[in-house]
C-alpha cells in the first residue's frame, strides 16, 4: 500500500499536502468562509479565497493562522480535516502518519495546538519540523554536510532566516514581517498617499505584478480601483513601482536586518562557507522583484532564488518523509 505518510505545509497564506509516492497533491490558500451566525463553515481553500473582502455581513472569509501559529484552533481543525479529507478520499488512506512544518521560535504550547489539530483531523502520529530547515532541503541543500548552507524564508506571515550543519540549525532568526506586511503596507500608503481604500486582494495583485525593493528595477506601473475616503465613490488610479518601492522599503529593511544578525552569530568557518555557497531564497516573498538583489547587496554574499520556491518546504517534507522512521525520536507528546 503506498503513501500512508503526508507531509503539511501549514502556512499563513497557503496549506500544501505532500504524500509519500505521489508528490504535492494539494496546494490551497489557508482560508475559512463562515456564516457569522451560525458558526457553520461554508468554504475552505480557495472557494473561500475567492470570497475575501467580497462576503455580505453575516459571512467572513478568515485566515485561522497568523504568523506561522494557529490563531483560531477550531478554524484551523476545521480547514486540515478538510483538506485531508480531500486527499485522503483521492488515495483511500487512513489515520496517516503526519509531518507539519512550523517557524523556528514558536512555543511548545503553540507546537501543541499544531499537533493537536492535525490530530483531531485524523492523523495517528504527527510530527513536527522547523520549516527553514525543511525549506532549505527542499530547495536541494545539502545540508547534512558538515559546512554551512543559509537558507531565508519568507512565507506569508513570517521569515525565517536560518544557517544550518550537520543537518540542524546553528542560527536562526524568525521575524514576523513577510508577505502580509508587505500588503499591509501597500494598502497603507495607497490609503494616506491617495485617500483611497483598497481591499488586501488588490494590495496583493500590486505586489506580485508591479513592486520591485531594487531601486533601478526596470519601472512598471498598474490601474488599480478602490473606494474614495472623501466622495465614498469608486476611483481608478495608477500606481508606480517607484511609489511601491517607497512603501515597502522599511518591512524589507527588518529582513535584510534579520539576516545580517543571523549571519553575525555564525561561527566563522560557517561564515566562509556561505560565502562560497550563497544564501538560499524560499517561500513566496523569494518572488518579491529585486529581492536577491538587493539581499545580495546588503550581506556581500551571492543571493540565489530557489528554483520553485513556494514549493521548497512542500518538496522538502516529501524528501524528509522517505526517512521518517529515523526521526520517530522528534515526535512530540502531547
Ligand atoms: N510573485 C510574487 N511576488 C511577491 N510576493 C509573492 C509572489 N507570489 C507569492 N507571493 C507572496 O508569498 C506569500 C505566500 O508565500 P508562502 O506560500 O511561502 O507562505 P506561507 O508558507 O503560507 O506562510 P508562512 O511560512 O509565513 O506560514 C504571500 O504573501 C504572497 O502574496
Amino acid at each position: 500500500m503506498f503513501g500512508r505518510d503526508i507531509g503539511i505545509d501549514l502556512g499563513t497564506a497557503n496549506v500544501l499536502i505532500h504524500i509519500k509516492g505521489q508528490g504535492i497533491v494539494l496546494d490551497e490558500p489557508s482560508v475559512v468562509a463562515i456564516d457569522k451566525m451560525s458558526k457553520q463553515v461554508l468554504a475552505v481553500g480557495e472557494e473561500a479565497f475567492q470570497m475575501v473582502g467580497r462576503t455580505p455581513g453575516n459571512i467572513v472569509a478568515i485566515r485561522p493562522m497568523k504568523d506561522g501559529v494557529i490563531a483560531d484552533f477550531d478554524h484551523t481543525e476545521a480547514m486540515l480535516s478538510h483538506f485531508l479529507a480531500k486527499v485522503n478520499a483521492k488515495s483511500m488512506m487512513s489515520k496517516p502518519r503526519i509531518l507539519i512544518c512550523c517557524p523556528t521560535n514558536i512555543t511548545s504550547v503553540e507546537q501543541k495546538a499544531i499537533i493537536e489539530a492535525a490530530e483531531k483531523s485524523g492523523s495517528k502520529n504527527v510530527f513536527i519540523e522547523e520549516e527553514p530547515k525543511v525549506a532549505a532541503i527542499g530547495a536541494g541543500m545539502d545540508i547534512f554536510q558538515p559546512s554551512g548552507n543559509m537558507v531565508v524564508d519568507i512565507g506569508g506571515g513570517t521569515t525565517d532566516v536560518a544557517v544550518l550543519s550537520m543537518g540542524s540549525i546553528v542560527t536562526a532568526s524568525s521575524i514576523k514581517t513577510a508577505g502580509d506586511q508587505f500588503d499591509l503596507d501597500i494598502l497603507n500608503y495607497i490609503k494616506k498617499k491617495y485617500k483611497l481604500l483598497v481591499g488586501v486582494r488588490t494590495s496583493e495583485t500590486v505586489k506580485v505584478e508591479v513592486a520591485t525593493v531594487a531601486p533601478n528595477d526596470e519601472a512598471r506601473e498598474l490601474e488599480i480601483r478602490g473606494r474614495d475616503m472623501v466622495s465614498g465613490l469608486p476611483r481608478t488610479i495608477t500606481i508606480t513601482s517607484t511609489e511601491i518601492y517607497d512603501a515597502l522599503i522599511e518591512s524589507v529593511n527588518h529582513i535584510v536586518q534579520a539576516a545580517k544578525n543571523v549571519l553575525e552569530r555564525t561561527p566563522p568557518e560557517l561564515s566562509a562557507d556561505i560565502i562560497d555557497r550563497g544564501v538560499i531564497l524560499t517561500g513566496g516573498g523569494a518572488l518579491l522583484r529585486g529581492m536577491d538583489q538587493l539581499l545580495a547587496e546588503e550581506l556581500k554574499v551571492p543571493v540565489m532564488i530557489a528554483e520553485d520556491p513556494m514549493h521548497c518546504v512542500a518538496n522538502g517534507t516529501g524528501i524528509l518523509l522517505e526517512n521518517l522512521d529515523k526521526m520517530a525520536n522528534r515526535k512530540i507528546k502531547v
